[in-house]
This record gives structure tokens, sequence and C-alpha cells, in this order.
């Protein structure tokens, strides 16, 4: 039976991840939360209901929900928000039809799988991950929670990544290298060793080039 479910977020993020969903078919989409849109707005005619609060009383009505915020920490904040004000919704996954997710993959709740993103033979994407479109994460990955695969972004196997780390768009990580927490992986860059946690790192190959706090902007 389809589902009615809540989408947290209504910038340009939220409209891929509606897309996705709409593809994917298992959900009736309710409308939107977000405090920073007036209410009342429309994207892809869904209607912007008010913020996380218009839940608290609205819980029993809502089946399922999804942060479609792209910053990780954002992400993160939005989804503990909500947490704490329905603490028995669950979130939902988007994963898109021509996304390809191999044998033994798994993928946490709250996940964003788009058009043409690969999940390789038991690869585990966390909670709350992003995968763009053309990401690809290769067999055996251990991916945490919370980290974003920007468009074409790819692993090879047995890569592990930290909890709030971005790997951003086009970067390309060789099998078996570990990136920790909070880090970010520049545009382009190839990683060929292992990337301490809270680091920026980028170039070819890739160099860390700062330390990095926790929820640093990146977008
Ligand atoms: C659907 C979507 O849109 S998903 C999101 C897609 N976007 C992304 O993935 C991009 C994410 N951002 C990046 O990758 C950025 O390069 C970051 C965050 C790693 C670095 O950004 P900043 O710290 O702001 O670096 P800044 O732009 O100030 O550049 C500092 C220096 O580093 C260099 N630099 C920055 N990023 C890179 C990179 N990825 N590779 C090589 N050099 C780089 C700059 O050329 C500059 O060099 P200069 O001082 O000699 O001029």
């Amino acid at each position: 039976m389809v589902k009615n479910i809540i989408v947290f977020g209504a910038g340009g993020h939220a409209k891929t991840v509606i897309d996705t969903l709409e593809k994917q078919g298992l959900y009736r989409i309710a409308g939107l939360l977000d405090g920073g849109k007036p209410a009342g707005s429309v994207i892809y005619g869904y209607e912007v209901l008010g913020n996380e609060e218009w839940l608290a009383d609205r819980a029993g009505e809502i089946e399922g929900a999804i942060v479609a915020i792209g910053d990780n920490w954002r992400r993160s904040q939005v989804a503990d928000a909500i947490r704490s004000l329905a603490p028995d919704l669950p979130f939902v996954s988007a994963i898109h039809p021509a996304a390809h997710i191999a044998r033994g993959a798994r993928i946490g709740a709250g996940s964003v799988i788009m058009a043409g993103a690969v999940l390789g033979s038991d690869a585990e994407l966390g909670e709350h991950g992003i995968m763009y479109p053309g990401a690809s994460i290769d067999h055996d990955c251990r991916i945490g929670r919370f980290v974003s695969w920007a468009p074409r972004s790819v692993s090879g196997g047995n890569v592990t990544v930290g909890d709030f780390s971005a790997i951003a768009i086009g970067a390309v990580l060789i099998h078996s290298v570990t990136v920790g927490e909070h880090c970010v992986v520049g545009a382009g860059s190839t990683v060929i060793r292992s990337i301490p946690s809270n680091t920026v790192a980028f170039g070819t190959p890739a160099k860390p080039v700062r330390e990095r706090e926790h929820g640093e902007r990146y977008l």
C-alpha cells in the first residue's frame, strides 16, 4: 500500500528527491516542511505546509519522512529534530529505478540513491546517505551515516568512509582506502592514501589541505 510521507526541505536538492520518490512510486508525498520557505509555496505541485513543528500535531497522519537537504551536517540536525518530535516516525529511502543495487548491498534508512548510481556487492551505505547521479560505491565498501557521494564520484572495493564526510563531484577513491569522519574530498580528486578524520583533502593525488570543524559549510 502507498504510504503518506513528508519531505523535509524544499530547495534544489528536494526537487531531485521528489523526482526520485515519484519514479520509485512507493510513497505519496503529503507535503513539504521547510522553515525557510513561506507556508503555501508550491514545488512540483507539493505544498510547503510549515516547519518541523507542523509534525508535532499531525504525526499520526504521516507514515514516513525523508530529509531532503544536501548538506550532511544540516541534514543530520533536521533528522535529530524529527526524531525528538516524532520518535516513532520511520525514515524512508528514495531509490531511483534506474539505480543499480547489487546483491548483498545494504541501504540505511533515510537514504537517497539517484538515477545511474551503483551500490556494489555487499557494500553498505549508512543512514541518510546520498548517492547523486552516476555515483558508484563498489563491492564491500563501508560507508557511514550522513555521507554524500556527489555526481560521478566513484570508489573501488573495500573502501571505508566515516560519518558526515562528503565525497565531491567526480572524485575517485582507489580500492581499500579509508576516509575518516567529517572529511571533504574535493572535486575531481584522486584518493590513493587514507585521509584522517576532520580533513579537507584535494588534488591528484589527494593531500590533506586543512582541518575542518564539524558542520563547516562545503557546498
Ligand atoms: C548536485 C550537486 O551539486 S552535488 C555538489 C557538487 N559540488 C561539489 O561536490 C563541490 C564541493 N566543493 C569542493 O570540492 C571544493 O573544492 C572544496 C570544498 C574541497 C574546497 O573549497 P574551498 O576550501 O572553499 O577552497 P577555495 O575555493 O577557497 O580554493 C582554495 C585553493 O584550493 C584550490 N582548490 C579548491 N578546490 C580544489 C580541488 N577540488 N582540486 C584542486 N584544487 C582545489 C583552489 O584552486 C585554490 O587555489 P589557489 O589558492 O591557488 O587559488
